[in-house]
């Protein structure tokens, strides 16, 4: 393995590994951190934690943790991923878990970058813009675990670590990559080992990936990744054989726990399609009222795509909270999604379109899958997945990020999924 990813939830996960496999390296997905050594073959590794909102020290151990299996794999490169929003609080979780792997790889030149324009998402002068609004005005502000309230990435990263950032700006980063090279010297010649660099464009990416050859950490959106495996290339240390993936012919079945805007369009257009749907209320998966062996039968049932989803606009997700507490209903809905999952895979589902992080991470962990092998891209941030089940057989995922895809995302990751 070369390059040793981390991912700090599941769908960003994917969303990496997308990027790396477009760019032609055998690439493979796991969920936590695995108790085996990797398929030699595999050339770039993405452990995908949990770790976004679970407090600061449990990030940072578990991120050490997949640190310490993927030096064992023979990494050259670790690279930890975070969301293209920068997800986080003022007490972290970018900043802590970033400081503890530059010190456990003696990294003094850590660049932070979460720009992804293909999503929207642009550095400039330390600033996050999600298309033409700051990061704080983008909606961002309003998220209920992590509201993002100021757009200066420098400034954020500061009260997480409380230390100085450095910054690479945007008229010094667009002369290339050997100029972003001494701007970085530069800044650890300063003192400050994480340095913000401005990024509007996939060329600017690569030409930061570029500056990056080499270094033992880097940080930042899945954009981060794009120059990465040219480095490795150039070296002759790629096989060239990219992806294993296949298809899968089964049942297709889409999962939503996703209550984000573009989920909840993607499922407007199923049901204006006439499609068939089952939703369910967060009420009745609290009071234990919903029989997954039931729903999964009812999908199987159906003769088109069926949809079984749990995506409430915001204010009914508000008085769902108030009335049963946040975790309890996250955790009830999750724990049936997983078990929907596992009696749909019973009865013999071939696709899973999966929506949301915390959903994809609650259905893969119920499956027990615990490699993904990564395929073509369905949309922006999302691939085809495919995984071994642990009872013998095979399964074709999509799991998609609340915010990605267009509002057809969920027919074309069937027909994607299937190999057509
Ligand atoms: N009706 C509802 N009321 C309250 N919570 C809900 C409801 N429906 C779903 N949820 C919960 O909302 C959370 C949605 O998170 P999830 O990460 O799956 O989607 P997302 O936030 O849109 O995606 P991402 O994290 O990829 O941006 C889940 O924990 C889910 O169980
Ligand atoms: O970076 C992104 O926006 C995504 O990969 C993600 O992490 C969303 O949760």
């Amino acid at each position: 393995m070369l390059l040793g990813c981390i991912g700090d939830d599941f769908t960003g996960s994917s969303d990496l590994a997308n990027t790396l496999a477009k760019q032609g390296m055998r690439v493979t997905q796991y969920s936590g951190v695995p108790d085996q050594p990797a398929d030699p073959v595999i050339e770039a590794g993405v452990v995908a934690l949990k770790s976004r909102s679970v407090p600061v020290e449990q990030a940072v151990a578990q991120s050490l943790a997949a640190l310490d299996w993927l030096r064992a794999q023979g990494c050259q490169q670790i690279l930890f991923k975070y969301c293209s929003t920068f997800d986080s609080t003022p007490q972290g979780n970018i900043g802590p878990v970033a400081m503890a792997l530059a010190e456990a790889l003696a990294a003094r030149r850590v660049v932070v970058c979460p720009a992804f324009p293909a999503a929207g998402r642009m550095v400039y002068q330390g600033h996050l813009f999600v298309h033409d609004r700051l990061l704080n005005e983008s909606g961002m502000e309003h998220h209920p675990l992590n509201p993002m309230t100021d757009a200066d990435i420098r400034r954020w990263l500061s009260l997480q670590t409380g230390a100085p950032v450095g910054h690479v700006p945007f008229a010094e980063m667009r002369q290339g990559a050997a100029a972003i090279a001494t701007a970085l010297a530069r800044a650890e010649e300063q003192g400050t080992p994480l340095i913000v660099v401005d990024a509007l464009s996939d060329s600017d990416l690569i030409e930061i990936g570029t500056a990056l050859d080499g270094l033992p950490l880097v940080t930042g959106g899945s954009g981060i990744a794009m120059g990465l495996p040219g480095n490795f290339r150039r070296r002759g240390l790629l096989s060239g054989q990219g992806s294993a993936w296949q298809g899968h012919a089964g049942r297709c079945v889409v999962l939503s726990g996703s209550c984000s805007a573009a989920t909840r369009g993607q499922i407007a257009r199923h049901l204006e399609a006439g499609l068939p749907a089952r939703e369910i209320r967060a009420e009745e998966a609290v009071a234990g009222r919903i029989d997954p062996a039931e729903i999964a039968a009812w999908s199987m049932a159906q003769e088109k795509r069926p949809l079984v989803f749990s995506s409430a606009a915001p204010d009914e997700v508000r008085r769902a909270q108030q009335a049963h507490g946040r975790e309890r209903v996250a955790a009830a809905i999750e724990a049936l999604f997983a078990a929907i999952a596992k009696a749909l895979v019973a009865a013999g589902a071939g696709r899973l379109v999966v929506a949301g992080g915390e959903t994809s991470g609650a259905v893969v962990e119920g499956l027990g899958l615990s490699a993904l092998d990564i395929g073509p891209e369905i949309a922006p941030g999302a691939p085809a997945l495919r995984a071994a089940l642990p009872q013998g057989g095979h399964i074709a995922l999509a799991l998609k990020s609340g915010n990605f895809g267009g509002p057809d995302f969920f027919a074309e990751a069937s027909a994607i999924l299937r190999g057509v």
